[in-house]
């Protein structure tokens, strides 16, 4: 394979339509799913000449675990759907990467298996868990308890999600349930037997107040994109922001990911990690999306195409796709390391008329 659009067509090929839909899609008219890539590409990179070194270093520090380039899994539900493998694959290919991956909480595999999988790889495999805060306090500390005893070394509060996103794809096939003998395995040995992952509108600062005080593990806030929620996020002590429009699954009128992030890495300066995802696919979007001001970018359908293309070594050649990708396009642009790509670096594309 020599790119992610080439794994994302085979795997197009491979899964039943109503399960390719179902990753594939959006919200609504799919306007931000789109607008995730396509923003990348309306921008343009202004490389600088003679580096100076053929030596690069990529490797970055994420809340304390060290990933070997700054791009990271974001989580995506019911790996198990795109192979029979499932989160085990993706667990093992991303610890061989030796990056972080951020399980989900709708896992079909617990996150107890995914870092038994992870860690017969890597003994010191990177692997965050993502929540939704539940209305149940007690699930909410009993996922907490069993991703901190698992080795999770950061929580991920997905807070872009008040109600579910309306899905038309899902709607036209039909697609309401997971086939028989699959489940989001971490939400059934609970007390009062299996539940189902519940959005909620009821929550407020103070939830996240009480998850912040029932817990030691840093905590990242996934979907912000208003300026002025970043701010109060570092205000109140959260540890990260992530840049996020849920892959386009949930509100449609947002922006692009990309588009978003400039005022949120303004506000932030630098006090903590601002991570990204949403339409990366390219090196040179990695480029761009640190130029702009993140310190690493997730990837969400990439990794499903992979493990639907090929298992654990779909997932690897995604990975490792991506690495070669961002090295060379930072080669290009005349970088020695991260700490060169520098804001100025990014222009729109269009003739530069006026400016001066
Ligand atoms: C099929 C699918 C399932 C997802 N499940 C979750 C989830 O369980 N929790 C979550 O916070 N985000 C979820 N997301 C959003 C991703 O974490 C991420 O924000 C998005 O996919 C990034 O965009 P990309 O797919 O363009 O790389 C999901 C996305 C997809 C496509
Ligand atoms: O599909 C999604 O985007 C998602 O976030 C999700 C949330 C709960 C259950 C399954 C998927």
């Amino acid at each position: 394979m020599i790119s992610l659009a080439e794994l994302h067509e085979v795997a197009r090929q491979r899964l039943a339509p109503e399960h390719y839909d179902y990753f594939a899609g959006g919200a609504a008219d799919e306007i931000a799913l789109e607008d995730n890539e396509q923003a990348f590409r309306r921008l343009a990179l202004l490389p600088r000449i003679l580096p100076g070194s053929a030596r690069r270093d990529v490797a970055v520090n994420l809340l304390g675990a060290w990933a070997s380039m700054p791009v990271f899994v974001s989580p995506t539900a019911f790996h198990r759907l795109a192979h029979s493998d499932g989160e085990l694959a993706t667990a093992r290919a991303v610890a061989a990467a030796r990056t972080v991956l951020i399980a989900s909480m709708a896992a079909t595999t617990t996150i107890g298996d995914m870092a038994a999988a992870a860690r017969a790889v890597d003994p010191d495999a990177a692997l965050w868990f993502q929540l939704y805060l539940q209305s149940d306090t007690e699930v909410t500390d009993l996922l907490v308890r069993r991703a901190t005893d698992a080795g999770c070394t950061a929580l991920v509060v997905t807070v872009d999600s008040p109600v579910f996103g309306h899905h038309e794809r899902d709607r036209r096939h039909g697609f309401t349930d997971l086939p028989e003998g699959l489940a989001a395995e971490n939400m059934r040995d609970l007390p009062g037997g299996p539940r189902n992952i519940e959005m909620s509108p009821v929550l407020s600062w103070d939830d996240l107040e009480r998850l912040r005080a029932s817990t030691s593990l840093p905590l990242v806030l996934k979907g912000v994109l208003h300026p002025e929620d970043a701010r109060l996020a570092v205000e109140r002590g959260f540890d990260g922001i992530l840049v996020s429009n849920h892959g386009g699954r949930q509100l449609d009128a947002v922006p692009a990911s990309i588009d978003a992030l400039p005022r949120i890495a303004e506000v932030v300066g630098g006090r903590v990690p601002v991570l990204l995802d949403g339409g990366v696919r390219r090196g040179t979007d990695v480029v761009i999306a640190l130029a702009l001001g993140a310190t690493a970018v997730g990837i969400g359908r990439p990794v499903l195409w992979g493990l639907a293309a090929d298992g654990e070594s779909g997932v690897r050649q995604v990975l490792e796709l991506l690495r070669g990708e961002f090295d060379h396009a930072l080669a290009l642009c005349g970088g020695r390391g991260l700490a060169d790509l520098t804001k100025d670096l990014v222009t729109v594309r269009g003739p530069e008329v006026g400016k001066w």
